[in-house]
């Protein structure tokens, strides 16, 4: 299969990479799109078949267009896509918020997947969501699952609308873990610790307790309360989360990243 990929950033070489690592795509047989110039410069190493910074008529000859600019990018790839893409090739997103209706229309293009993947792609251990349109082929669809595969694991989700609950969930997910992990290491600091005992002491009780969920046969409230002992320091903490709020911030703030990814879709 041949690819090209407009926008090569985090999320776009991510995505090149974990294909490559399970040898789905060969490296000649990519074409990359990057409008930046300090980015392209370090795209060279990655050695794909063709590096360019537009979007030229070469682009009909790749099976497969993946679109992982940001949402704000898109209007202008779109003005120069409509004008080269063929019937036959198929566009995979990965945009927040653009619906593929959307696409479809800026594009004049019917056969459309709308995915929604999160950071740990990087590592193949990524979970992503994807839509399609009614006009891709089950065997296209296969192909492009068999890719997202690659990245980690992925879930179908017949009801589009729904991508935007995955963005805020599992799209944006990363980061909300990354900032409880950063508040817990700062408290560490505040207590006296260097940086680096503080960040060890986290990140090992972060993956441990990761496991634990995954493997004790336990509800995560019964995981809380065999930590919790009656009068002891963990009620003390969770005392205080609650008297703040935090669990239901921590949804507000979630439930806010769906409604951005629904804005995004209105331009
Ligand atoms: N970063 C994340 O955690 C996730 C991001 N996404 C989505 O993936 C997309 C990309 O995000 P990132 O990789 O984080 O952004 P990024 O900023 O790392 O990459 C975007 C790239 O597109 C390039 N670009 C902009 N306009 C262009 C154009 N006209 N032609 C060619 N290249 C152009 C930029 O120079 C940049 O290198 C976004 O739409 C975002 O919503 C989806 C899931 C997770
Ligand atoms: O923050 C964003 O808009 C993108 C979508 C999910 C993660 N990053």
């Amino acid at each position: 299969m041949k690819i090209a990929i407009i926008g090569c950033g985090n999320m776009g070489m991510a995505f090149a990479r974990a294909f490559l690592k399970f040898d789905l795509v060969k490296k000649e047989d990519f074409l990359l799109v990057e409008k930046s110039e300090d980015r392209t410069e370090k795209l060279s190493s990655f050695q794909p078949g063709v590096i360019t910074g537009v979007i030229s008529p070469q682009i009909s000859e790749y099976d497969l267009i993946i679109l992982s600019v940001k949402p704000q990018d898109f209007l202008s790839v779109s003005e120069s896509l409509r004008e080269v893409i063929t019937e036959k090739q198929v566009v995979l997103s990965i945009m927040a918020g653009i619906t593929i209706q959307i696409i479809q229309n800026a594009l004049n293009h019917k056969a459309v997947i709308r995915a929604m993947p999160n950071t740990p792609a990087m590592l193949g251990m990524g979970i992503t969501a994807y839509s399609a349109s009614p006009e891709v082929e089950m065997n296209q669809l296969r192909k492009v699952e068999n890719l997202i595969n690659a990245t980690g694991r992925s879930v179908f989700l017949e009801d589009e609308e729904q991508l935007n609950a995955v963005t805020a969930l599992s799209g944006s997910g990363p980061a909300y873990f990354f900032y409880v992990v950063k508040a817990m290491i700062e408290a560490g600091k505040k207590m006296g610790f260097e940086e680096s005992v503080a960040a060890l002491l986290v990140k090992q009780t972060m993956l441990g307790s990761f496991h634990l969920i995954n493997t004790a046969d336990k509800s995560l409230d019964e995981l809380i309360k065999a930590v919790a002992s009656k009068g002891g320091t963990t009620e003390a903490a969770l005392r205080q989360f609650e008297a703040g709020g935090l669990d239901e911030t921590l949804m507000d703030g979630i439930i806010a990243a769906q409604v951005r990814s629904r804005e995004l879709s209105e331009g």
